[in-house]
């Protein structure tokens, strides 16, 4: 039996390279593959910087503050809050900081500059007076197409160029004592490993890291290229080859072009990340920016704390699409409209045996619903955790059977039907609904079981 009958696509993928004959991947003998994640890594919001800076709007000062506040509210101990050399808005905001309390003292405030002494200046100037510490981040792009097509230099010249902005923060930044340093060769998942590595123990040395004073290196993935594995091998070879390990803070920075941003992070944390910088629900530009939100719940999903406050996602939401104008997704992990609600049949039946099952247990331990452990079927996690109800668990269409009507009346109205009330009563909403094409509210379905 021919039972692959796919024909050749006109699509010219010929036109692309794998990524394996862009950049060469030297990892032998990985370990990440055999690791957990056991503890939330330092999550580092950029929603005002990289965030904003892919914004058709950016941010006004009302936004960013209230933005900010947010992000503080949520829990974030270190915020990138803006790139002051590129516009007086992140200039103010940052000035604004310094001559308020608006930013807690365990919070670290970092600044993004390009490596051009103007801009690092300007940068430097604009953090004066914080009290709060300080991260000044650096950044180039390194990787050959970039090298070659954007910044016309060889890798001497581009080492060049990074050294004398390190040299030009240190100059003008070294002596504030609240003051870190960040660099990122940005586009390092394309930029040769071996030059990658020599870079950063170039930057480290210069900037004298140690573990008092560390140096974060974080290592973006500007345009993600790889399925994630790649990703991971690349961050795991730098963790046991950079020089000074001890005194350096490794970070990632996934973007998310092929969709997979997220198992970008998580398999970089396995592979020694200890940073991960990203915007709430993956803002940034083009696809956007790895998802804080989801990592945090993802960890939560599997028993481990986040170190981050999620618990009221509405509200995150509300405030995150007001500043970014941009609606969440209804299918966004976790905080999306339709991600704690079934519509088919068997899921609902099992959602609801799940829930008789969950109340019952609970009854039988004599511990509150909220604590017992959790083990739904299709609801990975209890929308509660999440500030949510049970109301739009189950919602009744054409594909839903006996068991989500049951529910539907249930929970509405407290009435519990026999199993052959419930037959015939889905007959009927199942005619409606065929009729229609359109879902039936728990009143319809009340007025469907008077009408017998
Ligand atoms: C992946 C990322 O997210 S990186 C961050 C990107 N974010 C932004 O660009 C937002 C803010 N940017 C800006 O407001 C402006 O681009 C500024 C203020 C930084 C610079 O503006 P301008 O001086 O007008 O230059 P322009 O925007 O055209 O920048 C390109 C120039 O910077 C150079 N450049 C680019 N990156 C860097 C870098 N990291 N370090 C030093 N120079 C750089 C380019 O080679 C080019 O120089 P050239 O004009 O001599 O060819
Ligand atoms: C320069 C870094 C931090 C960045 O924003 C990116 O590479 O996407």
């Amino acid at each position: 039996m021919n039972w692959n009958r796919q024909q050749p696509s006109p699509m010219p993928s010929h036109r692309y390279r794998d990524v394996f004959s862009r950049v060469d991947v030297p990892l032998t003998g990985r370990t990440w593959p055999s690791r957990r994640l056991e503890q939330a890594p330092l999550w580092v919001p950029v929603d005002l910087r990289d965030g904003n800076q892919a914004l058709a709007e950016p941010m006004d000062p009302l936004r960013k503050r209230r933005f900010f506040e947010q992000l503080v509210a949520t829990g974030y101990k270190e915020i990138e809050v803006g790139y002051p050399s590129a516009s007086q808005t992140d200039h103010d905001f940052v000035r604004l900081l310094a001559g308020s309390d608006l930013a807690p003292p365990d919070v670290t405030v970092v600044v993004f500059t390009a490596a051009r002494r103007d801009l690092v200046e300007r940068t430097v100037e604009s953090v004066r007076g914080l009290r709060n510490d300080v991260v000044v981040h650096l950044y180039t792009a390194t990787a050959p197409v970039w090298r070659d097509v954007v910044l016309g230099r060889d890798r001497a010249e581009l080492t060049d160029l990074v050294l004398a902005g390190c040299r030009d923060v240190l100059e003008l930044a070294g002596d504030l004592p609240n003051v870190r340093f960040e660099f990122s060769p940005e586009v390092f998942n394309l930029t040769e490993p071996g030059f990658a590595l020599e870079l950063c123990d170039a930057v480290t040395a210069l900037w004298e890291a140690s573990p008092d004073r560390p140096v974060i290196l974080n290592l973006p993935a500007t345009v993600e290229v790889a399925t994630p594995n790649v990703y991971a091998d690349q961050i795991e070879f730098m963790h046991r080859n950079l020089d000074r390990r001890d005194s350096v803070v490794l970070s990632v920075h996934p973007h998310n072009d092929r969709g997979t941003g997220v198992a970008c992070a998580e398999l970089a944390v396995l592979a020694g990340a200890q940073r991960v910088e990203g915007c709430l629900f993956g803002n940034g530009e083009r696809t956007g920016n790895v998802d804080l939100v989801t990592l945090a719940l993802n960890l939560h999903a599997q028993g481990v704390d986040p170190m981050v406050d999620f618990s009221r996602i509405d509200d995150v939401r509300r405030v995150v699409e007001e500043c970014n104008r941009i609606p969440v997704h209804p299918r966004h992990p976790y905080a999306g409209d339709l991600v704690h609600t079934a519509f088919s049949g068997t899921h609902q039946d099992a959602i609801r045996k799940g829930f008789a099952e969950h109340r019952a247990r609970a009854a039988a331990q004599g511990r509150p619903e909220r604590e017992i452990a959790w083990r739904v079927p299709y609801l990975p996690v209890d929308p509660a955790d999440l500030g949510g109800d049970y109301e739009a668990v189950v919602r009744v269409n054409s594909q839903s059977g006996k068991g989500g009507v049951a529910h539907l009346l249930e929970s509405a109205y407290g009435i519990e039907l026999t199993r052959a009330e419930q037959v015939a009563l889905a007959r009927r909403v199942q005619e409606r609904t065929d009729a229609t094409g359109r879902e039936v509210s728990a009143a319809e379905v009340l007025a469907l079981h008077t009408a017998g």
